[in-house]
């Protein structure tokens, strides 16, 4: 059985409290756009896809049964309550790109005369619906791609390190960067996955170590501090993560931690990859020196599961991302190939 984050169904809407893993699982109920937003800025959901994903479903569910008298006022409610989701969390782009989509097709079938009030909620559902299905789809593709590069040429099987969590938990079903270590698993040429635990919040021993649990992967948990000492003591075949949101010139946005490994991983000659739909590209944003940073609450930095681990009084710096720069990045792993950094903006032209 695979790990379900989103449950959704004919405007009924439930999340996997992230929150309470490893030790609960439980579903939580999304009733509308207030509780989709607290639910992302709590992190209760979290990962760049899953984000978009459940923000554009609480809006279809708290517009599902409410009647609207015109469709000026279905627009109005529509852009409204998007402007007011992106706000949640502001570093992945994958929400605020998905609005505009929704925005935009909310625009077209307010000017097109054809279109009655009722027709044009229908189709504003369909389309966001379509999300869950178009992100699977995309997140296979990225496995593929990514497996067929990490083993061109190769014969045995890999030894591979991830950061954060990437997987059914942070997309509708799995996963971007852990997409690609479970295609290669597929192929039987895994032999070993190491994850990051992921200070300050834990989401690669909670979320990531679940997984990998689950999918019986073999596989080792490492704290961020120990990745040099492991890179200089095992042959890891190559580091994968995930993104936030990837700058036109190839910089990437991801979970804090991930541009030291990209150091680390350079200076020992392991290739690093990024793993990442094109709905987290941003090409409005040139590079990485632009890119929102969302700084968190201390306590995520101070306590751990409620308890404080850290001196009183002590101040805290807590930036829930960092950038790391294109030219520390071997390839970009989408749905479309593998890309250079470089290759980026022009792919998304193309589109
Ligand atoms: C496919 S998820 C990609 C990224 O969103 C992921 O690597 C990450 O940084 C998640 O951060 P989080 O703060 O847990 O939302």
């Amino acid at each position: 059985m695979t790990l379900e984050a989103i449950k959704y169904k004919a405007g009924q809407l439930q999340i996997l409290d992230q929150l309470l893993l490893p030790a609960e699982s439980k579903y939580i109920p999304v009733a509308g756009v207030k509780d989709g937003w607290n639910a992302i800025y709590k992190m209760q959901v979290r990962g760049a896809p899953a984000i978009a994903i459940v923000g554009c479903l609480s809006l279809v569910v708290e517009i599902y049964d409410k009647q609207y008298d015109t469709k000026d006022a279905l627009q109005s409610e529509i852009v409204e309550q998007l402007q007011y989701l992106v706000t949640s969390r502001p570093t992945a782009v994958n929400l605020k790109l998905a609005a505009d989509d929704v925005k935009a097709l909310a625009e077209s079938l307010l000017a097109n005369e054809t279109v009655n009030g009722e027709g044009m909620k229908q189709e504003i559902i369909k389309s966001v619906e379509q999300m869950l299905v178009k992100d699977i789809e995309d997140n296979r593709a990225i496995g593929d791609n990514g497996a067929n590069a990490l083993l061109k040429g190769v014969d045995r099987p890999l030894k591979l390190l991830t950061h954060c969590n990437t997987g059914s938990l942070a997309t509708a079903g799995y996963g971007t960067a852990l997409g690609v270590i479970r295609s290669v698993n597929e192929r039987n040429l895994l032999d070993h996955v190491y994850c990051t635990e992921t200070r300050p919040y834990n989401q690669g021993a909670r979320l990531t170590a679940y997984e990998l649990v689950h999918d019986k992967l073999p596989a080792t948990l490492v704290t961020d501090s120990m990745v040099a000492a492991l890179l200089n003591s095992t042959k890891v075949d190559a580091i994968i993560v995930g993104a936030d949101r990837v700058a036109a010139n190839g910089d990437t946005a991801n979970k804090i931690g991930t541009y030291q490994l990209a150091v680390v991983a350079k200076h020992h000659a392991v290739p690093f990859y990024v793993a990442a739909p094109f709905t987290s590209i941003d090409v409005a944003i040139q590079d990485g020196s632009r890119i929102k940073i969302e700084e968190r609450p201390e306590q995520e930095l101070t306590h751990i599961g409620g308890q404080r681990i850290a001196a009183p009084g002590i101040g805290c710096w807590n930036p829930a991302f960092d950038v790391t720069p294109a030219e520390l990045i071997t390839g970009i792993i989408t749905e479309r190939g593998v890309l250079k950094p470089s290759e980026l903006a022009e792919k998304v032209r193309q589109k």
